[in-house]
């Protein structure tokens, strides 16, 4: 079972802006979801892990290996799909994966053809193999971009952002793939989509303004706010009035009407109902500055 340490890591850029405020965080084998809105820290979190930045203070190690000090060493047990994965336009996939073999220490001809093969097969790209990946969708772009991230046998794979852009079909097997490759290594998922948690992650952190908000089941998350989600359907005019009087999570269109989202203890005014907490409410909550009204 591989196992993830992280702890106390802290980053302030030369700007002043701090991305990482002491976070730790221990993840296992299996989909970890990272959630946070856009500027939350969760690239600077990624890139760190993936040693491409150091942060200021604080540890990692994966298996034993101290990926501050051994970089090296944790480059060749990781994969990464970085939120743009710059594809080198003229070549084709099957092209491309050897080419990325090759830089990944594969030096024996037959061995990497192998490898390839099979790593188009499993991205089910391999009928497009002699295709310029430049002409690819979106979603095929997403697989091979796994597919060389799989190269090397990795023990940690780690996506940023990888579903936005693709349509639900895409997004619908670019899901299945990532389950199928985390049933035996850590694959953490950095998304700003509570959809794509909720999908596919038995664990998760809520992060937000470089902080960790909440570490855990997605279950044990949504139980905390069981009997606090309050809904109304009201006049979209109206919610200015609504945020005004009432926490406010979220505010929703469905039939060119306004769906909010309050949380409170007990009913807030006439003509709310009490709905089963989901993890959007959730997100909003964690990521939002005021929680619950009293
Ligand atoms: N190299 C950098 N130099 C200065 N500030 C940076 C740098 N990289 C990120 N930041 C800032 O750090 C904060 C966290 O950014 P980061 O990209 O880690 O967040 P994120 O959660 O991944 O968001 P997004 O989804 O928008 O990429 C933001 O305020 C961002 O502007």
């Amino acid at each position: 079972m591989a196992r993830l340490s992280i702890s106390n890591l802290t980053k302030t850029y030369d700007n002043g802006v701090k991305a990482l405020n002491n976070i730790s965080l221990e993840i296992e084998s299996g989909m970890f979801g990272l959630l946070g809105p856009n500027g939350a820290g969760k690239s600077s979190l990624m890139r760190t892990i993936a040693t491409l930045q150091t942060p200021d203070q604080g540890s990692i190690t994966l298996n034993g290996i101290d990926a501050l000090n051994e970089p090296e060493a944790l480059r060749r047990v990781l994969g990464y799909l970085p939120q743009e994965f710059g594809v080198y336009p003229k070549i084709s996939a099957e092209e491309l994966l050897d080419h990325i073999a090759v830089l990944k220490g594969i030096s024996k001809t037959k061995e990497r053809k192998e490898l390839v093969d099979y790593l188009l097969q499993k991205v089910n790209l391999y009928e497009k193999r002699k295709k310029a990946v430049k002409s690819f969708s979106g979603g095929m772009k997403q697989r091979i971009g796994i597919a060389q991230a799989l190269i090397g046998d990795p023990k940690l794979i780690i996506v940023d952002e990888p579903t936005a852009g693709l349509d639900p079909g895409e997004r619908n097997r670019f899901h299945n793939l990532l389950a199928d490759v985390a049933e035996s290594v850590i694959v953490i998922l950095s998304t700003h989509i509570v959809d794509d948690v909720k999908e596919l992650c038995s664990d998760m952190a809520i992060m937000n303004k470089g902080e960790i908000m909440y570490k855990g089941t997605p279950q044990n998350v949504l139980s905390e706010l069981d009997g606090l989600v309050w809904e109304k359907t009201v006049a979209r005019n109206t919610v200015e009035t609504y945020q005004a009087q009432h926490k406010v999570i979220s505010n929703k269109m469905n039939s060119g009407k306004s769906v909010i989202h309050v949380l409170h203890h007990e009913q807030p005014e006439e003509g709310f109902v009490n709905v089963k907490p989901d993890l959007e409410d959730v997100f909003f909550a964690k990521t939002s500055a005021s929680i619950i009204a009293d």
